[in-house]
């Protein structure tokens, strides 16, 4: 079984191609898969198919929305093997996969996703990193919520992006409070609120048109990006500031990502590094529990 390995800000993926949709993807073998020890390590799994495929194989239940059947699909999952609906860093490595394995040829096209149809622009590949630009789609404001983080309790606006957010502005965080800040163990936050979990950004204000932000993930723990949560951190950020537009650039602990929030939508634009390639053992993933 073919792998490849990559990364957008630092987020990780373990990214399997399987166009016939034959992997039985369980909880325990994605858990394994990502596990720094036991496995290869990554915060998630993309396998790469097209959306027909998944269809006829069971693997989804229908299209989602927007979603052809020709379009490619990010069959996304989590670090814990929990399925999500989006993930932003995600795509960009996908389509840079994409292109590099060429499998895709264009420089726009369409990633699907549980969340709906992902328009990408590609807009360089250069050696092992490139240049992606993913059509986010809309931003949906949930309302108030807080979380508590190692005691202190940040308040934030839950946004919908495809996946859950609570994206907590802090209004006198500095960029170096943040990085002290003791993101171990899961924020608790407002399960009524949240019905499916959420993850969790904290972030500074905007300050020379960016923000510095790190992110609990819901079902990976902390990370050193989340493209979802950029987006929903700059609409927060927008809206602390007065604002429901704007371009913001989002420092994360794995880099930074340019968010630009207008007509209620956003776009991503940030790196994607592929660092390598190779085969699973194939006794190893059997004996692997279903
Ligand atoms: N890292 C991702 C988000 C992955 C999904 C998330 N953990 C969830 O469960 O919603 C990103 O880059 O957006």
């Amino acid at each position: 079984m073919q792998f490849a390995k990559g990364h957008g800000t630092q987020n990780d993926f373990v990214i399997l191609p399987d166009l016939d949709a034959t992997i039985e993807l369980t909880e325990a073998r994605v858990s394994a898969l990502c596990d720094r020890n036991r496995g290869i390590g990554a915060d998630g799994v993309l396998r790469v198919a097209r959306a027909g495929v998944l269809v006829e194989t069971g693997v989804l239940d229908v299209l989602p929305d927007g979603v052809e059947a020709d379009h490619w699909f990010m069959d996304y999952r989590n670090a814990d093997g929990s399925v999500a609906e989006m993930c932003g860093n995600g795509v960009r490595v996908f389509a840079h996969f994409l292109r590099a394995s060429g499998l895709e040829s264009g420089d726009e096209f369409v990633v699907g996703s549980r969340a709906g149809a992902r328009p990408v622009i590609v807009h360089s590949v250069a050696g092992a990193t490139a240049d992606v630009t993913v059509a986010m789609g809309a931003v949906r404001e949930l309302g108030t919520s807080t979380a508590t983080v190692a005691g202190q309790e940040f308040t934030g606006l839950g946004i919908d992006v495809g996946n859950p957010h609570l994206a907590c502005v802090s209004d006198d965080l500095t960029a170096a409070a943040l990085a002290e800040l003791d993101l171990t163990t899961a924020p608790e936050f407002d399960a009524s609120f949240f019905e499916h979990g959420v993850n969790v950004e904290i972030l500074t204000p905007i300050r020379d048109g960016g923000v510095d932000m790190r992110v609990y993930e819901r079902g990976v723990g902390e990370t050193r990006s989340c493209g979802t949560g950029t987006v929903a951190a700059a609409a927060a950020a927008l809206r602390a500031d007065g604002r429901a537009e704007g371009e913001v650039r989002v420092r994360v602990p794995g880099g930074e990502v340019v968010v630009t929030v207008a007509d209620g939508s956003a776009t991503l634009r940030g790196p994607s590094v592929l660092v390598a390639s190779g085969s699973l053992d194939e006794s190893w993933w059997s004996s692997l529990g279903r």
